[in-house]
């Protein structure tokens, strides 16, 4: 199960952060507004390009010469999308860049998966994030159980007010969704906006990823 801890962006957090095997990801906002805007933070992108750990540069509504530049001068192995971008800028990213790309879709009431029928060849993950006022971060959980309805093979990962005590409940999802491969947490893991509590990720990631593993053979099996 890939595990991406979003909202990174204080240096010796990060710092610590490496020390967490079971993380994959780390996500950093690149969202002015956001209270976990990263280069709000201090560090020149030299600093965090430095950190070894996959970075996912995280963007709304910005523009392609914008996020093309942060991928360069930060070191970006993935960009999330988490705005209103249109297919076309997906396109143009796709052909003047090698990072992968995540497209974000916030669910809520009036849910319809027919929104991701023009990006689903264009992205190499979507995830799943809840709607709400602002864009991303709220700390709020959707109905998981819509996901049984996801109608295609791209890979997703699943994010919005994960918390601790969610491991029993991903680990059902995960068995039970073929195309979840991943988790997006954020805030229920914060000291302060941008910084994250490191005991708390250690023991969470160490739960699930023991038992995600066992998931994951269970998973590969059924499919053979
Ligand atoms: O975290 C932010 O401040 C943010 C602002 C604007 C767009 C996206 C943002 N976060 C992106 C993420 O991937 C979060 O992890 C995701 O929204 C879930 O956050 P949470 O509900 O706090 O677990």
């Amino acid at each position: 199960m890939i595990i991406k801890v979003c909202g990174m962006a204080e240096p010796d957090n990060i710092s610590g952060l490496l020390g967490i095997a079971e993380v994959n990801w780390m996500g950093m906002i690149f969202y002015p507004p956001s209270g976990r805007y990263v280069p709000k933070f201090g560090q020149d992108a030299a600093g965090y390009k430095r950190v070894s750990l996959p970075k996912v540069g995280v963007f709304v509504n910005e523009s392609t010469e914008e996020i093309l530049r942060v991928v360069k001068d930060y070191g970006l192995s993935l960009v999330q999308l988490h705005g209103d971008e249109a297919p076309s800028q997906l396109q143009a990213l796709r052909e003047r860049t090698k990072v992968k790309v995540i497209k974000v879709f916030r669910v809520g009431a009036d849910w319809n998966w027919k929104s991701l029928e023009a990006y689903k060849d264009l992205v190499d993950y979507f995830l799943f994030d809840t709607d709400g006022p602002s864009y991303g971060g709220t700390g709020h959980q959707f109905n998981w159980e819509i996901l049984e309805s996801y109608p295609y093979e791209t890979p997703f990962l699943l994010s919005g007010g994960i918390a601790p005590k969610d491991v029993e409940n991903l680990l059902a999802c995960y068995k039970a969704y073929p195309a979840m491969v991943g988790i997006d947490i954020n805030s229920k893991f914060e000291i302060s906006k941008g910084v994250k509590d490191l005991e708390k990720i250690k023991t969470f990631t160490a739960a699930i990823s023991d038992k995600a593993a066992t998931a994951k053979k269970k998973k590969t099996n059924d499919k053979d």
